[in-house]
């Protein structure tokens, strides 16, 4: 099968953000208590709808109504022993995508659980710091090269993208979705291409919720487009707001703000146009 070519794939994202602005899609959220509020800020910033539940009827209510559903595990409570693999059930069962960002892994047994658990019903596209993919390609048993990672700092990565490179092709080749690493240099894979996006701020490892904001994104973006289009219009997206925000802003908490408006301001040509390197995986 040919693929298609760079123009087509960049006119696809382009598509991807001008139709979430024109049709406002719901991409409801199980995510962390801590960046709640920045992860539905940006989804509302790039045209989306947002709704933050936690158990687990509700979860299978939200996988029935949204165009596509956010699972972050930041910070579990018990009741996501239920929640998680339920949700990520419904999404399979309605052919609805779903966006898992593993938070975290490694923390304490849960985390692990459902990782191990929701493989059965894999996500559209797993985004996550270079840590955390490698993370969960080795639960997953993907790829053998996985085990160099030297693991999350509790939610910070510690090992480079380009580290997980394998990782992230592999699980884009079991899950027939997307990946996306997120890092200076974020990498996007399908299994098939892998695409290098350069961009951003060092500043967002100074806001909490930039990576999880950034799975939000990707859900919404999910709602109207193929997996390896919705991570690359969120990373894309993100890397564009990051530069530009960095430019106005005077620290960490005006960045933020400066952050949501640039996201918000965003065009599609400017987010199809962005500086991106494709390879064969
Ligand atoms: N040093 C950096 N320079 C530019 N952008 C960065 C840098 N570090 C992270 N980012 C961007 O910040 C966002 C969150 O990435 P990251 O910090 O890796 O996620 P997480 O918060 O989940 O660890 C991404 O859009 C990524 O491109
Ligand atoms: C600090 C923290 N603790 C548990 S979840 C969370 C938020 C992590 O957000 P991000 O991965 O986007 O930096
Ligand atoms: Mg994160």
């Amino acid at each position: 099968m040919t693929r298609i070519t760079e123009a087509e794939q960049r006119g696809l994202v382009a598509a991807a953000v001008r139709e979430v602005r024109a049709t406002n899609p719901l991409a409801p959220s199980i995510t962390n208590t801590v960046t709640q509020n920045f992860v539905a800020n940006a989804q509302l910033a790039v045209g989306g709808s947002a709704a933050m539940v936690y158990l687990p009827d509700e979860g299978e209510c939200v996988a029935a109504l949204g165009g596509a559903v956010y699972i972050n595990l930041g910070t579990l409570l018990p009741v996501y022993e239920e929640t998680v693999p339920r949700t990520a059930r419904a999404c399979a069962e309605a052919a609805k995508p779903w966006v898992l960002d593993p938070v975290g892994v490694g923390i304490g047994s849960l985390r692990t659980e459902l990782i191990r658990a929701v493989k059965a019903w894999p996500a559209a596209i797993v985004r996550g710091n270079a840590s955390e993919i490698i993370a969960v390609a080795e639960l997953w048993g993907l790829d053998a090269a996985a085990d160099n990672g030297r693991g999350p700092r509790g939610v910070d990565a510690t090992d480079s993208v380009e580290a997980a490179r394998a990782a992230a092709v592999a699980i884009a080749r079991f899950s027939g979705g997307a990946v996306a690493v997120s890092g200076p240099t974020d990498l996007v894979t399908d299994g098939a291409v892998v695409v290098r996006a350069e961009g951003g701020s060092p500043l967002m490892c100074s806001v909490t919720g930039s990576g999880c904001s950034l799975g939000g994104v990707a859900a919404v973006y999910a709602c109207v487009a193929d997996p390896l289009t919705a991570a690359l219009a969120a990373t894309v997206a993100y890397n564009r707001a990051g530069a530009q925000a960095a430019e106005r802003c005077s620290g960490p908490g005006s960045f933020q703000v400066a952050f949501l408006d640039a996201l918000a301001a965003l065009t599609p040509e400017e987010v199809a146009d962005a500086p991106l390197a494709f390879e064969e995986a």
